[in-house]
């Protein structure tokens, strides 16, 4: 098949796209960035693509809450052509600020019966942005991004990514599914504790996907580490050959071989 293509979705206050992009072409796939108007004004765009990425940053600077505004325009505008985009078997991915999105906009997790989200991306614990790298570890085999990764080392930056579900039951129900994907643990690979765990979040989530494991978000930014000299220790001999992130956005290509 021809070079899998993903759309980089940016809005005012993304900026984490260029990087982004570049992950993916690092990764064998082509890239293109396109503002959320531009796929407002001509939804038909997305057919194009075989994958979907929101990247990092800011979008509309956070306000009401980190993710709502880009998520209320997907759920008025976006949202039949983005289901239909997973119907048709292609990737979406979110990456912080996009995991935020697609809480948001009830495209990784359908609200329930009564209209209410089964999910959300709270404050942290600790009501500050944390800058910091994290150990995660991947649980299960749903999530088609996740592919033969057992742990990682990435770096975390945000003040709103304390993964909360609705209630104890809902909680459950997505564990057991296999959807909470992504755990972040201590150094050794046991539960995490603040700040091994830097937000919170219950069952120390890092990232969850839907149903199908073909839509992921994570609050880690895999595009941080693709190189070793990303590594923050890299001169002490720490960083691996390949950064940890890379194989993300491998497998993410390597799906549509
Ligand atoms: N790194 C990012 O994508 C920022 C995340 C988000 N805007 C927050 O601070 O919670």
């Amino acid at each position: 098949m021809a070079t899998p293509k993903a759309l980089i979705l940016r809005a005012p206050g993304t900026n984490c796209d260029r990087e982004t992009a570049f992950a993916f072409e690092a990764a064998g796939g082509a890239a293109e960035r396109v503002h959320l108007n531009r796929l407002l004004d001509q939804p038909q765009l997305a057919e194009g693509f075989q994958i979907l990425c929101l990247p990092g940053g800011f979008s509309y600077g956070d306000d009401i809450a980190a993710g709502r505004i880009v998520g209320s325009l997907i759920r008025h505008h976006l949202d039949e052509v983005l289901r239909e985009f997973v119907d048709a078997g292609k990737l979406v991915l979110g990456i912080c600020n996009g995991f935020q999105i697609l809480l948001k906009s009830g495209i990784l997790l359908p609200d329930a019966a009564d209209g209410h989200a089964p999910a959300t991306l709270a404050w942290n614990e600790s009501q500050r942005f944390i800058d910091r790298w994290v150990h995660l570890k991947t649980n299960g085999d749903k999530c088609v991004f996740l592919k033969e990764i057992e742990k990682m080392y990435l770096p975390v930056a945000h003040a709103e990514g304390r993964f909360v579900a609705r209630c104890s039951d809902t909680l459950k129900s997505l564990d057991q599914s296999g959807q909470l994907s992504l755990r972040y643990t201590d150094a050794a690979g046991g539960e995490a504790a603040y700040p091994d765990c830097p937000n919170g979040a219950q069952l120390g989530v890092a990232g969850a996907c839907d149903a199908t494991g073909r839509v992921f978000g994570l609050m880690p930014h895999p595009e941080r580490y693709l190189e070793p000299t990303h590594h923050p220790r890299w001169t002490r001999g720490e960083a691996g050959e390949v950064g940890d992130g890379l194989k993300i956005f491998q497998n993410a290509v390597q799906y549509f071989a």
